[in-house]
């Protein structure tokens, strides 16, 4: 069994589509420090979690990064779709030359103890080069971070698309205006945005260590 906590039940509805295990939510908000990095962030809030409930837990920070505004919203898109609405993103995203944009998002474990770091190949899938530097500079795609005492365990991918205007009535956030192959991401089944999507590339990983680790 698997404790999710998110208060997003688009999240677990992707999680229990894709892990073999039980998963059950746990609507804890737990603080998320202000920071431009998704994986500090998922870090902070596995632990704060974990510290929470005294259990092991899985957290997922994600956001959309949007090439022509230099990221923007990233870490910041729950707030920007709460206070600005997934189709001014959009309008403002098709004002511009390039609509090039990538989901990224960071599962994080925590349960405790130390792990063994296993540096795995960086995400090779490549939908748009720009974004392939800033890629780099955060290569490993599993790793532990040290947030306070205890380490997590992180998992990151990635997909690159592009933003149109919305169509579809599946998924949740951004999928409407989120273009992969011709389709949005509320066009598509929740197995179908899983085998592409960045939760799905990071729950993969995560299943794997999972599965072995045998906790
Ligand atoms: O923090 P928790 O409680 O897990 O839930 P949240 O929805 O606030 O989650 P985040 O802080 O990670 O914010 C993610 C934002 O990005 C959006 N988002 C993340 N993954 C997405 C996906 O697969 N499809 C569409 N939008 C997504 C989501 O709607 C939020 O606006």
């Amino acid at each position: 069994m698997v404790t999710f906590v998110t208060t997003n039940p688009g999240k677990v509805a992707e999680a229990r589509e894709y892990l073999d295990e039980s998963v059950e939510q746990v609507a804890f908000d737990y603080p998320e420090p202000q920071a431009e990095n998704l994986k500090t962030v998922a870090a902070y809030g596995a632990r704060a979690a974990y510290d929470h409930l005294g259990e092991p837990v899985v957290v997922d920070d994600s956001g959309l990064t949007i090439e022509a505004f230099d990221g923007f919203p990233g870490p910041f898109s729950s707030y920007v779709e709460d206070k600005l609405g997934i189709e001014r993103v959009a309008d403002l995203a098709r004002a511009e030359e390039s609509q090039r944009a990538a989901f990224r998002g960071v599962v994080a474990y925590c349960d405790g103890d130390s792990f063994e770091a296993t540096p795995e190949p960086v995400d090779t899938e490549r939908r748009g080069q720009d974004l392939a530097a800033e890629e780099r500079a955060s290569a490993t795609t599993d790793e532990q971070v040290d947030s306070g005492a205890v380490p997590v365990k992180l998992f990151e991918g990635v997909v690159r698309g592009q933003i149109v205007e919305p169509r579809g009535e599946g998924g949740f956030g951004y999928d409407p205006i989120f273009e992969y192959d011709g389709a949005t991401f509320a066009e598509m089944g929740t197995e179908e945005k899983n085998a592409i999507s960045h939760r799905g590339r990071a729950l993969a990983k995560f299943a794997d260590w999972y599965g072995q680790a045998d906790r």
